[in-house]
């Protein structure tokens, strides 16, 4: 598990530490684990331009007295100090060891990124985001990439967009969360003895071992009620193929059985594509004759009219966990009251199907995706895993969880009704919905990877490539 806090809490961790230590000596510590990355992206050290935009801030004085490692090193160090004041031992430290102020930007083979951490606060500005927009070469971020909100991942105005960036004692939120995710680029942790006085964490990232340990497999004992039955309740006249991909993916991802329910057209594709899934042709939208199963997926290409709406009250009357995607996420929208049982709910919005659940602007729920997953796992009372370039995963009383896999080739249409026949399987083999939806994101991403493979994909490959993502787990966990 890969843990990450906000600002506040690493700065309280730091507090607490640094009251046991001789002063200075946390900054000694970053300084190092920073110059060493700075030293393995040079290459080679002697007679490489090194340049520090330092700003007023502790952050700065890493900068400094690692370009002052580095300047021992015979690296030509020079730094711009952008700031109102300098660290002022940081920057004795830095002349002392031959490195040069300059007073503007120029040409380097390393820019290093001090400007700020997470002291950090708002839009960058001037002169910082005029010099973030100027400055050339490839950047190692100090911390966080100036501009990027170390806590949320928030981007108000110019920011940094680093190669690499070296995080000190624990990685910060914004880090993990897009926009800052992808401005931060490699993330390289220095431990600066934290760890002890770390709080619990503000998210959590899944890793191969933690995904292996949870995925339910079947034993000497299981049979495929065991397993868990999965039912979809999806499809529509207009929309066939959302059906057969939520089948797909239950499928796939080691469901004992699916029964599949929906109007004659899609069961006609579902019957062709899937001989395995248990088929209920409905004439009305009504579930008496399907069988009992232990999850329900409800939603995906389902369509928002009478009966859709009357299909979905059915489902969500029953006493088994549902998950809720596309069109039957429209029809929460619009009626609440579907959201009043006492079973878990998992919902899969993107940030437009979310800006309708919560009646606020998409693009307030782009910039601040952590702040509305969490929002609206508490005002709905369910598990909400939000998709996007970083798809999160909230639950009320627990840390929002970030998902770590994926590709941009799964940017494409149906690989959410994928993700919500695998989540759907998960939660009928009886993980939790926290777990099931964490574990859905975690395996849809590595299998789109898996089938990109840098090629585009279309939605049925997903599917197909769950099980190698599995065995791949698998096979790291040992
Ligand atoms: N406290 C410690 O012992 C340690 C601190 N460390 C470093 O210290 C950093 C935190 O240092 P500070 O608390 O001094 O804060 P920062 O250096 O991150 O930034 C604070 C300064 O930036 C200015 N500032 C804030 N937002 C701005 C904006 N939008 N545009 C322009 N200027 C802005 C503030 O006025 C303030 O002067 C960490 O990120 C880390 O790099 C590390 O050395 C580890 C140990
Ligand atoms: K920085």
């Amino acid at each position: 598990m890969r843990t990450s806090y906000t600002a506040d809490q690493i700065r309280g961790a730091e507090q607490a530490l640094m009251a046991t230590l001789p002063e200075g000596t946390l900054m000694q510590r970053a300084a190092h684990g920073l110059a060493a990355v700075c030293a393995g992206m040079l290459g080679r050290v002697y007679g490489s331009r090194v340049l520090l935009l330092v700003g007023s801030g502790d952050n700065g004085g890493d900068a400094l007295y690692a370009g002052a490692l580095l300047a021992r090193r015979g690296a030509r160090v020079s730094a711009v100090l952008a700031g109102a004041r300098t660290h002022e031992a940081g920057l004795a430290a830095f002349l002392l060891a031959g490195g040069r102020v300059a007073p503007d930007v120029g040409a380097a083979d390393l820019v290093v990124d001090g400007l700020v951490g997470i002291g950090g606060t708002g839009a960058l500005r001037e002169p910082y985001a005029g010099l973030v927009e100027r400055a050339g070469g490839p950047v190692v971020a100090v911390d966080v990439p100036s501009g990027v909100d170390a806590s949320t991942g928030q981007v108000a105005g110019a920011a940094v967009r680093a190669q690499v960036t070296v995080t000190m004692g624990a990685l910060k939120s914004g880090l993990l969360v897009d926009p800052g995710a992808s401005r931060a680029g490699h993330v390289e942790l220095v431990d600066i003895g934290l760890g002890p006085y770390l709080p619990d964490p503000d998210l959590a990232a899944l890793t191969d071992p933690d995904v292996a340990a949870l995925l339910p497999s079947p034993g000497a004992e299981s049979d495929k009620y065991r397993r868990g039955v999965v039912g979809i309740a999806a499809g529509s006249h207009a929309y066939t193929g959302a059906a057969v991909l939520a089948v797909g993916g239950a499928l796939r991802a080691g469901a004992g059985m699916v029964r599949y329910a929906g109007p004659s057209a899609p069961v006609a594709q579902v019957r062709t594509h899937w001989p395995e899934a248990v088929i209920t042709e409905l004439d009305r939208p009504s579930l008496a004759g399907v069988g009992r199963v232990q999850a329900w997926v409800l939603g995906p290409g389902l369509g928002t009219d009478d009966w859709a709406h009357e299909l979905a009250a059915q489902v969500l009357a029953s006493d088994v966990p549902v998950l809720i995607d596309a069109d039957a996420l429209s029809l929460v929208a619009r009626d609440h009251s579907l959201l009043f049982r006492s079973a878990p709910v998992v919902l899969t919005p993107h940030a437009g199907e979310l800006s309708r659940l919560l009646r606020v602007a998409r693009e307030r729920i782009e910039a601040s995706r952590l702040e509305f997953v969490r929002r609206a796992a508490s005002e709905l009372n369910a598990t909400v895993l939000l998709k996007g370039s970083t798809t999160v995963i909230a639950e009320a009383d627990r840390p929002v969880r970030v998902n770590l896999t994926g590709s941009s080739w799964l940017a494409t249409g149906g690989t959410g009704d994928v993700l919500s026949g695998v989540a759907g399987a998960l939660l009928a083999g009886g993980l939790s919905g926290y777990d099931a939806a964490s574990c859905a994101a975690y395996l849809h991403g590595l299998a789109g990877t898996l089938a990109a493979d840098g090629a585009p994909l279309v939605s049925a490959d997903v599917a197909t490539a769950i099980p190698e993502a599995m065995r791949s787990l698998r096979r790291a966990r040992g």
